[in-house]
Parts: structure tokens; C-alpha cells; sequence
């Protein structure tokens, strides 16, 4: 079943047409990958889909969640279904929390807006959402963001991304300010959730190796407009367009690694 429907959406800014006919569809528990270079119009077509574009922008196109189009909700509606059908996580996780609050009272400010719960009851769902994504959750519901890592606070954010299972978790360049280990680990949780909700994703990025391991379909967009679409399959072993085959050759190949590897010098 599509969970995402977007057809022919066109975003301008002034004169300028930014994101030019863009339409894609995500099914339920897919993991789908929106990639291309810095300034090409992914961030902004994500925004669209939570109306999240400030008033400067202005859009055209249909853009439907469940076969229903986000457009006929009033603001208020769409602002219940941001959070509790479409959740996002953002490459600036610190933007997820402000630092005058501990952790739990986001959490708590979350499920209050959403669910009638009493107290105890809300406590107890974020502790077991934080621990889902292995964080200590007593102590992390306590703490405040300065408090935390860069990949704690990431954690925390997926946590509070996913807490009232989405239908869609939109993922913009969510690893690209974490170090590589860390950023796994991120990419493994997201999978993790995926499994356990099957919410769909939509991964945004610039790098095609993280979505090389995880995507089930990719789009590659260039300038606003998407370029080529196809399955994960296809677009790394058959790509089309000149760009996808520049975007892959910069990959680096295993033999380009373990010949990086060669040259390591160890320091004993
Ligand atoms: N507030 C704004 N005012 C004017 N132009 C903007 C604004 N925000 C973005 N743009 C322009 O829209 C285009 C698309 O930007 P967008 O942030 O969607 O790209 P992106 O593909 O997400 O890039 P990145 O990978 O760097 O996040 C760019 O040319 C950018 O300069």
C-alpha cells in the first residue's frame, strides 16, 4: 500500500523554480532514497511534505499520505499529523531539543500533545522508548541535551521521532554530522524501527553509500528535478544517467580501500 503519494510537485522561491516536477511514491515499510548533490532540492521537497516551507516558498502539486491529500487538513490538523503520522529526524539533532529542558520533558511534551496519559504512564513510555534505541533511560530522562553525545542526542531524537509509531520517518542527512561508527549505528536503529513499526522511510542524503546496504528504491535528484528512479538493484549496477554513474564512481571500490588500508601506517 502507498503510504507517500507526491506528484508533479514544483516549489519556487521569487522567480526561481527550486524543485521542478518532482513525483515519487513510498510503500508501507520501504525504505526509500533520495540522493544527489548539495543544493539539488532534497531538503526542500522533505519540507513540503510536512509543510514545513516558510511562507517565501510557494508550491504546486499533490502531495497524499494514505490516499489522502495534505492539503485538506486545516493547520491544526496538519500539525497532529506531523508528529504522530510523519515524524522527521534532522541532520542538526541538537534542533530537536532546546537546552532549558531535560530529555524526559520533551518526551512528555510530546506524548501530552498527542495521547491522554497520566504521568506515570508517560514516564514509563519514554524510559522504554529511550531504552529502545539503547539509551539509559532514567538517567537520560533526567539529563539535558548539553549533557549528552552527538550520537546519544541522535538516538534520542529517533526515539522521540518514532515514539508514536509513524507512518513515515523522513531521515534528512541524519548521520552526516556524527563519525562513522556512530553514524551505523544510527542507520542500524533506523532499520531496526522500520522492522518493528514498518513505517516507510524517506532517506535523504548525499552519499550513495549509505544507502547502499539498506534501500529498497532510489531517486536521484540534480538540480530539482529527479533524474532517474529505480530499484536499489538497478541503479547500482545498471545506472542510466550520466549523473547516477558520476555520483557511483564516486564510491569508493574495496580494492580503492584495502589499497587505502596498505598505506596505513601503524603506530606502535
Ligand atoms: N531559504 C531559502 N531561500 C532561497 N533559496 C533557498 C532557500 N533554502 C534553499 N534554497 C535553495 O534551494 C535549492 C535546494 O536546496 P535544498 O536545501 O533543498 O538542497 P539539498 O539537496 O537538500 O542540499 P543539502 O544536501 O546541502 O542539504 C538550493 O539551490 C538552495 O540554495
Amino acid at each position: 500500500m502507498s503510504v507517500l503519494l507526491i506528484k508533479d510537485l514544483s516549489i519556487h522561491h521569487k522567480s526561481e523554480t527550486l524543485v521542478q516536477s518532482v513525483s515519487f511514491e513510498i510503500e508501507e515499510g520501504e525504505w526509500y532514497a533520495l540522493i544527489g548533490q548539495s543544493g539539488s532540492g532534497k531538503s526542500l521537497t522533505a519540507f513540503a511534505i510536512g509543510q514545513l516551507l516558510s511562507k517565501q516558498f510557494s508550491f504546486s502539486g499533490s502531495i497524499s499520505l494514505n490516499s489522502q491529500s495534505l492539503f485538506d487538513f486545516s493547520k491544526k490538523e496538519r500539525r497532529k499529523i506531523r508528529g504522530r503520522d510523519i515524524s522527521y529526524i534532522f541532520q542538526d539533532y541538537t534542533s530537536s531539543f532546546t537546552p532549558f529542558y531535560t530529555i524526559g520533558k520533551h518526551f512528555d511534551e510530546y506524548i501530552k500533545t498527542h495521547l491522554s496519559l497520566s504521568k506515570p504512564k508517560r514516564i514509563a513510555m519514554a524510559i522504554s522508548a529511550m531504552e529502545a534505541v539503547n539509551l539509559e533511560g532514567e538517567r537520560v530522562y533526567k539529563s539535558y541535551s548539553f549533557q549528552m553525545s552527538g550520537g546519544q542526542l541522535q538516538r534520542a531524537a529517533i526515539a522521540l521521532a518514532m515514539l508514536l509509531k509513524p507512518k513515515l520517518l523522513i531521515a534528512d542527512e541524519p548521520t552526516t554530522a556524527l563519525d562513522s561508527v556512530t553514524s551505523k549505528h544510527i542507520l542500524e536503529l533506523i532499520q531496526k524501527m522500520r522492522e518493528e513499526t514498518k513505517c516507510a522511510v524517506l532517506f535523504i542524503t548525499h552519499d550513495l553509500r549509505l544507502v547502499r546496504k539498506y534501500a529498497d528504491y532510489i531517486s536521484v535528484m540534480k538540480e530539482g528535478v529527479i533524474v532517474e528512479s529505480n530499484t536499489k538493484k538497478e541503479i547500482m549496477d545498471a545506472p542510466k544517467h550520466p549523473y547516477t554513474v558520476q555520483l557511483l564512481s564516486a564510491i569508493p571500490t574495496i580494492s580503492d580501500q584495502a589499497l587505502a588500508l596498505e598505506n596505513v601506517e601503524v603506530v606502535h
